[in-house]
């Protein structure tokens, strides 16, 4: 797939009187492409995101050009795009069941009574691959574990079946064997539903696994994109070689295999 799903021309952000968050970045997302944004902390990553999805502060400043070919319009959030964030505490509404958040989003966007949203809430709940979905709709946050809770997160973001998914560090919080679980099952889930995927980190061995391009971001600026298997064994900065260096296990021969399959 190679149409454009979204086409950035020279955005820059700029919150109240700070320097740049974003700088001139130019970038094209293909429809269907899985593509993570990498870089330090405070390189502008979320800032990106939030651009994207129109979720920045009022003062901030935009500028620049986002075009949606594919959609026609600015994407509508919860309908045309799915958050997913680092805490899926802060998404997750403690006094609500995981039912009634799940299901209100489905509700909302795709027109069900509240009773065929139930009914999807537990079928995400099963595509998620939660344990016991009929038992967990009616659980609240706090009952689950911190894995559980970013799936049921997952769950609500793809509810209306949104074209694109944002997933915001989406597993930094996590133990490294929930981390690559939940990345298994966001593969998966757009793999099977042909979203786009964006995938926020700071962890380039971890996006190299599974994306098919990759972004990096330094100093508000976009240091260089391309496939995986370019990027990782022919970077074009410095910046980019040393992030690689950094990760002994991204220079050891299955994770480029994997990638470039
Ligand atoms: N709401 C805000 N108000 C003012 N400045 C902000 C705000 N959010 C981010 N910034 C600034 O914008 C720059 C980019 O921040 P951003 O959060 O986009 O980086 P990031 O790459 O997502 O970092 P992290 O990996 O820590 O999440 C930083 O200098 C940050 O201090
Ligand atoms: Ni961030």
């Amino acid at each position: 797939m190679s149409d454009i799903f979204c086409s950035l021309r020279q955005l820059s952000v700029t919150y109240g009187h700070g320097a740049a968050a974003l700088d001139r970045i130019d970038l094209d997302i293909a429809a269907g492409e899985r593509l993570a944004i990498v870089g330090e902390s405070g390189s502008g990553k979320s800032t990106f995101a939030r651009a994207l999805a129109d979720l920045l502060p009022e003062r901030a400043k935009v500028g620049g050009e986002m075009l949606w070919p594919a959609l026609g319009h600015p994407p509508r959030p919860g309908r045309d795009f799915g958050f997913i964030f680092q805490d899926p505490g802060s998404s997750l509404n403690p006094v609500l069941t995981i039912g009634e958040q799940i299901a209100e989003g489905a509700r909302r966007h795709l027109g069900l009574n509240w009773k065929q949203a139930y009914a999807r809430a537990e079928e995400l709940l099963g595509r998620v691959r939660m344990p016991q979905p009929d038992k967990v709709m009616r659980a609240f946050p706090h009952q689950l574990s911190g894995g559980q809770r970013q799936r049921v997160a997952i769950a609500a973001a793809i509810a209306a079946k949104p074209q694109l998914l944002i997933a915001d560090e989406a597993t930094s919080a996590l133990d490294v064997v929930v981390q690559a679980e939940i990345v298994r099952l966001l593969d998966g889930l757009v793999r099977e539903d042909g979203m786009t995927l964006l995938f926020i980190t700071h962890d380039i061995a971890l996006a190299s696994g599974f994306v098919d391009r990759i972004a990096v971001f330094r100093d508000a600026r976009l240091v260089e994109a391309g496939p995986v298997r370019s990027v990782l064994s022919a970077p074009q900065s410095d910046y980019t070689a040393e992030l690689i260096a950094s990760h002994r296990d991204l220079r050891t021969p299955p994770l480029i295999a994997k990638a470039a399959s």
